[in-house]
């Protein structure tokens, strides 16, 4: 529902991409594509932190003071003046009073004295450095520190030294992690701004397919896309809208898309992209609005449907993926999972790609992109490797389920032979 929004024609959009080919484009073409055209969904809400976990700020979150508020120790011991340190570090300060977290003390401290002090208690007046408790000798009310242990300035923490009042904690477009929820709470804020939740509408196509419960028939597939789908943009933090099992029947399609764009600001289909004679899809699809089909030079994951459609004055963005279950997991991570993130405003980071060990020949020809399913392993001598996790057929989930992420064969990469190095996506970061 992002009717708001402009939107430019998708036939500008891929001129301005070189060599565009829909029937050989590139991973990296697609990716471009889809970033110029996709926009953000630009409606912010206030909600309580621990709602905001995996949201992302429309915000910039602001100290509103300084960080840490007071000077305060850093270790448990004995906060004193650096400048009563002797050359070397020794000195033999007496104790006049003790600060605690939350009790700080208030009394003077002499030319020659020092305080008992904790961790995060607050630095008392005059005091600069804190002497561990384990380095010291105690005689009494003195405190005999040797030398060699201690420097002025030593295991104090400084009023403001994280953040000062007034400065940026979290920019806008951050997508909220746990530290982040602790660092707000650390500023004493009890809620932020976040843009909302962006909603996605997404359904499996095929006759063959039955839904779990349905009993099953002769050349039926239970339908798995549809619940990679919902786990992966749970995970991604979608609000998420399943429209079930469409059969491939122009007037059911129709109707389901149009339910879809009306509903939700994003449309994932899997199913019926290619050029099979079932597949109404495509024209149904071209109906509705701006669609492009394209023929990606990628394996798994090479027919896929990209546009937007618009059904009662709604527009959504469209991703039409391939049935195939590997293909539809392969192509939400490298292309869906970013245009998605995009649009709910998120600060783009680059994938970690590992750089790893082959442990096995992989063969492979130049001029497309591979992702095979591998699992990662540590090497006797501390380098991490991968092997691939057996037959890499797209229709074969276990392959995914087994593995730790993906090897990735770039477009112009040639067979890489055991021993080499080869890139490694781990599947942990992607959602
Ligand atoms: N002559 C050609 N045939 C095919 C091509 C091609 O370029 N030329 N591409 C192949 C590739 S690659 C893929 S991927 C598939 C994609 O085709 P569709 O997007 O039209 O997908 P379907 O034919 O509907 O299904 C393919 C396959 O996946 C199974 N499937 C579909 N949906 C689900 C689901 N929700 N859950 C589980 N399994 C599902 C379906 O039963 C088929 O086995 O086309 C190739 N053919
Ligand atoms: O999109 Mo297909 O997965 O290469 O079978």
């Amino acid at each position: 529902m992002s009717a708001s929004l402009t939107f430019p024609d998708l036939a500008a959009v891929v001129c301005c991409v070189g060599s565009y080919d829909p029937d050989a484009l590139r991973v990296d073409q697609v990716q471009d594509i889809i970033a110029c055209f996709v926009r953000s969904v630009r409606t912010a809400e206030r909600v309580d932190i621990r709602a905001a976990l995996g949201r992302v700020l429309a915000a910039d979150v602001i100290a509103p003071f300084d960080v840490p508020s007071h000077d305060n120790a850093g270790m448990d011991g004995y906060a004193l003046r650096g400048a009563d340190l002797a050359a070397g570090g020794a000195a033999a300060p007496t104790v006049v009073g003790k600060g605690l977290a939350g009790h700080a003390y208030t009394g003077a401290v002499p030319s020659g004295a020092c305080v008992r002090i904790m961790t995060g208690a607050v630095m008392p007046e005059g005091c600069d450095t804190v002497v561990p408790q384990e380095f010291v000798r105690l005689e009494g009310d003195v405190v005999h520190i040797p030398a060699g242990v201690l420097k002025p300035g030593d295991n104090a923490r400084q009023r403001g030294e994280d953040l000062r009042a007034g400065q940026p904690a979290l920019a806008v477009g951050k997508l909220l992690r746990p530290a982040d929820i602790g660092l707000v709470a650390s500023l004493g804020l009890p809620e932020v701004m976040v843009w909302r939740k962006l909603r996605v509408a997404f359904m499996s196509t095929g006759d063959e397919l039955r839904s779990l419960g349905e009993p099953p028939a002769q050349g039926s597939v239970y339908d798995s896309n549809r619940y990679t789908l919902w786990a992966m943009l749970t995970r991604l933090g979608c609000e998420v809208l399943d429209l079930g099992v469409v059969r491939d029947d122009p007037a059911a399609l129709e109707t389901a898309l149009r339910q879809a764009c009306e509903n939700a600001d994003a449309v994932i289909t899997s199913g019926g992209v290619s050029v099979g004679e079932a597949d109404h899809m495509r024209a149904v699809m071209a109906s509705l609005g701006d669609v492009v089909f394209w023929r990606i030079a990628m394996r798994p994951g090479r027919p896929m449907a990209f546009g937007r459609i618009e059904s009662a004055g709604h527009g959504a963005m469209l991703f039409g993926l391939p049935g195939n279950p590997v293909a539809v997991m392969v192509t939400f991570y490298h292309f869906v999972r970013e245009a998605l993130l995009h649009m709910m405003g998120a600060q783009m980071q680059p994938l970690p790609l590992l750089s790893v060990v082959a442990q096995t020949t992989l063969r492979k020809r130049p001029g497309r992109t591979e992702y095979q399913r591998a699992v990662l392993e540590r090497l006797p001598d501390g380098r991490l490797a991968t092997r691939t996790t057996g037959d890499q057929g797209s229709g074969i989930l276990r392959s995914m389920s087994r593995a730790d992420g993906f090897i990735v064969l770039h477009h112009e990469q040639g067979s890489v032979q055991a021993g080499e190095l080869v890139d490694f996506l781990p599947f942990e970061g992607l959602v």
